[in-house]
This record gives structure tokens, sequence and C-alpha cells, in this order.
């Protein structure tokens, strides 16, 4: 059996190579011609699945070791009797350490505290609503919007996006990119709801670049200046707009959910959709691909002010900081589109808050509730 496997793809060999000869490409360059005789195509969100790839190929399934689907024509794999599977919440707790590491270092530089502000989180799915609970554990207020649940499961929870707009403090958005339907999530900020932003807003897009009017953010930006944007996804990736890029307080080439453990997760579980695709066993457990993290625990002993203790434990794991100055690094190095992609190609070893356990001794156990609520572990030292 051939498979065609994204090189970007932790543990390959070990999730796909017992299923057979793995070729392993560049996401972007996968074409119909590299497919052909392929019986398996493995990939992450930047690999076009549609009729123009797989007309006239013999693959039998195609694993996407993402959360996000909008790449994939589902209808076209169904159409043609190809088994289909994605990785829905893989990279969640990633993409929720990234919101928090970003908070932090705003509430930094603008000398705002965390527990004061009012967020707003649109999509409510499985990074929204893991998020939602972080952020309420620490005292945060927030609001939800996601009218796809509250349409299924009632309204109670949930408001319509122009209910908060304007008196958000922080807005985060996680919705996938829907392009039809009553809820398209295309441009869902659109120019008008750009302006309804409150002065001194966070806007936060984590979700899809094509879920916020890049135009319409952009003169927001650089006209009335009043906002700040922390952007992860952009329209047309790689090539992205400079100038938005330039206005965004922290810039980060599509990596928010970019963790190993996220990464491996992905894999792990396309490499079970595959076996069960197969009717092959598998004895592969998640816990055979995950590595030790570098930094297995920490240990506090006086009662930090709680932002700068909830800082200091994101940082010791992860900083968003980084990977805004490796964007313009290599921006500069290589231009916008191959700069954008070499961050990601070469993404640096990242694991989540939750492999750090924070030791609290003496005073600093007060810290306990608050690094909890945060993901990390936490225990009392005698
Ligand atoms: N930046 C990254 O690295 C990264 C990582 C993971 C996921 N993502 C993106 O974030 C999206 C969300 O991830 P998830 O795991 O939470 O997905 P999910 O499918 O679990 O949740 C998405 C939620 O959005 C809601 N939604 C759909 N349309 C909406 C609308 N018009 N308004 C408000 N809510 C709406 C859905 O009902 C659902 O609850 C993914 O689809 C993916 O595109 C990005
Ligand atoms: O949809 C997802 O899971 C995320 O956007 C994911 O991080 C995308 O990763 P990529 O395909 O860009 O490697």
């Amino acid at each position: 059996m051939k498979l065609v496997v994204d090189a970007n793809i932790p543990a390959a060999e070990a999730c796909f190579g017992a299923f057979g000869t793995l070729t392993r490409m560049a996401g972007r360059e996968i074409s119909a011609a590299d497919v052909a005789d392929a019986d398996a195509l493995i990939v992450r969100s930047i690999t076009q699945v549609d009729r123009a790839l797989l007309a006239g190929s013999q693959v039998g399934f195609v694993g996407t070791c993402t959360i996000g689907t909008d790449h994939v024509d589902q209808a076209f794999l169904a159409e043609q009797g190809i088994g289909f599977a994605s990785a829905p919440g893989c990279n969640a707790e990633a993409v929720v350490d990234y919101v928090l590491s970003s908070l932090l270092t705003l509430a930094e530089r603008e000398g705002w505290s965390l527990a004061e502000r009012t967020v707003g989180i649109v999509g409510v799915g499985n990074v929204g609503s893991r998020l939602l609970a972080r952020l309420t554990g620490l005292g945060l207020t927030v609001l939800a919007c996601d009218p796809p649940r509250a349409e299924r499961e009632g309204a109670e929870g949930f408001l319509a996006l122009d209910e908060f707009i304007a008196r958000c403090d922080v807005l985060c958005l996680h919705t996938p990119l829907v392009t039809s339907g009553p809820h398209a999530t295309r441009h869902l900020l659109d120019a008008q709801r750009v302006d309804e932003l409150a002065s001194g807003c966070v806007l936060l897009n984590a979700g899809r670049g094509d879920c916020v009017d890049g135009l319409a953010l952009r003169s927001r930006l650089s006209g009335k200046g009043d906002i700040t944007a922390v952007l992860d996804v952009w329209e047309q990736e790689p090539a992205i707009d400079p100038s938005l890029r330039d206005l965004a307080a922290l810039a980060t080439p599509h990596i928010a959910g970019y963790s190993l453990d996220g990464k491996l997760r992905g894999s792990w579980m396309i490499h079970q959709a595959l076996a069960r695709h197969l009717g092959a066993s598998s004895s592969l457990a998640f816990s055979d691909l995950r590595p030790p993290p570098a930094l297995a625990s920490l240990r506090l002993e006086q009662a930090l002010p709680v932002d700068e203790a909830l800082r200091l434990c994101a940082r010791a794991v992860y900083d968003t900081r980084r990977d805004h100055d490796s964007l313009q690094r290599e921006v500069l190095r290589l231009g916008m589109a191959r700069g954008f992609d070499r961050c990601r190609a070469d993404y640096p070893l990242r694991r989540e808050f939750a492999t750090l356990d924070v030791q609290l001794a003496g005073d600093a156990t007060s810290l306990y509730a608050p690094l909890n609520a945060a993901g990390f572990q936490v225990s009392r030292l005698p």
C-alpha cells in the first residue's frame, strides 16, 4: 500500500509505516500526479483535497491530522466512496495556551490584569469551550456566541455576537471557515462589526483567516488605531497582507495549535481512523508517541501577584512572542510566503501547559487555584 504523507506530520513512520510505504512531501506541493497511484493520503490543512487532486486516483482513504476541514471537499469524497477522517480537538489545548500566553503578554504591555477583563468567545467548540473553562476559572467574565450550538442545545448560556461585540475587552474567534448556509463564517467580522469593536478591545483570531475582513481590520488599526490585534490566521496564507502583519501586536504564522502534543495527537487519531478503515488492529497507544517534556516541573516559593505567577509559568512552557519574532525574522530573510512557511516547517519543540508540574511551597500555595485553572498540573509541597 502506498501512502502519501505531508512532511510536517510528526511520528509518521510510527503511525502509518505499518500500513505500507510512505512518500513524504511538502503539503502545498502534493499534486494529482503524486497521488495517482497512492492508496491513502494523509495531510494537514494546507493541501486542497478535491476533485482536481483525486479524480482518477486510486486513493481510498484521506486523513487530515488537523481540526479544520475546510481544505477537504467532503462531498466529493463521499460521492467517490473515499473514506475520510479528521482529528477533532487534537490541538485544542495548544490553542488555548496560545490565547493565554498572548493575553498575559498584552496585559503586561498595556498595564491591565486578566481577571478584570470581559472576554467574548465566538465559536464554542473544542477550542472555545476549553478556553471558556480556563478563563472562567481565572475569574474573567466570559460571554459566548455559538448559534449552531444554541440552535441544537437551547439559547441558555449563548448570546448573539451583536449583543456583546461592543462591550468586550477581548474578542476571541475560534470559528471554522464555513462558506455557505445560515451560519456561514466568511467575514463573520465584516467591516461593520470591525467598526463596532470597543475602543481598547483586543481582537484575537485563531480560527481561520477568512473569518475576518482583513482590509477592514487593517483600516481600523491604521486609522483610529484604538484596538489591538493578535492574529495567528490570515487571509491568503502564506502570502499574507504585510501591512496587516505590521499592525498586529502579535502576528504568528498559523501555529496556535502547533504543540508537539497537539500534532502527535492528530497523527495518532488518524492512525486509529486508518486502522478502522482497513479493518486492521492497532496496539499503538498515544502515550507511546509522547516524549517526556524538557522542563517537567518548577517550584514556586513566594506568593507572587497572580498575573506574574501565570506569566512566569506560561513563559516557561510557551511564549507567543517567540513565534511573533521568528515570523518577523524569517519574512525579512526570505520574503512573506517563504518566511511564513519556513517558520511552520522549522517549528521549535513546544509542549502544552499541562506538561508542567508547578510545585508550590510556603506562601506560594495561595496560587494553587489560578495556576490549576490556567491548565498547569499543580501540587503543594509540605
Ligand atoms: N490557529 C490554529 O492553529 C488552529 C488550531 C485548531 C483549530 N483552528 C481552527 O479553529 C476552528 C475551531 O476549532 P474547534 O476545535 O473548536 O472546532 P469545533 O468544530 O469543535 O468548534 C467550532 C465551533 O464553532 C461553532 N460555529 C460554527 N459556525 C459559527 C458561527 N457562525 N458563529 C459562531 N460559532 C460558530 C460551531 O458550532 C462549533 O461549536 C477550527 O475549525 C479550525 O478552523 C485553528
Ligand atoms: O485546523 C487545525 O487543526 C489547525 O489550524 C492546525 O494547526 C493547522 O495546522 P497546519 O495544517 O497548518 O499544519
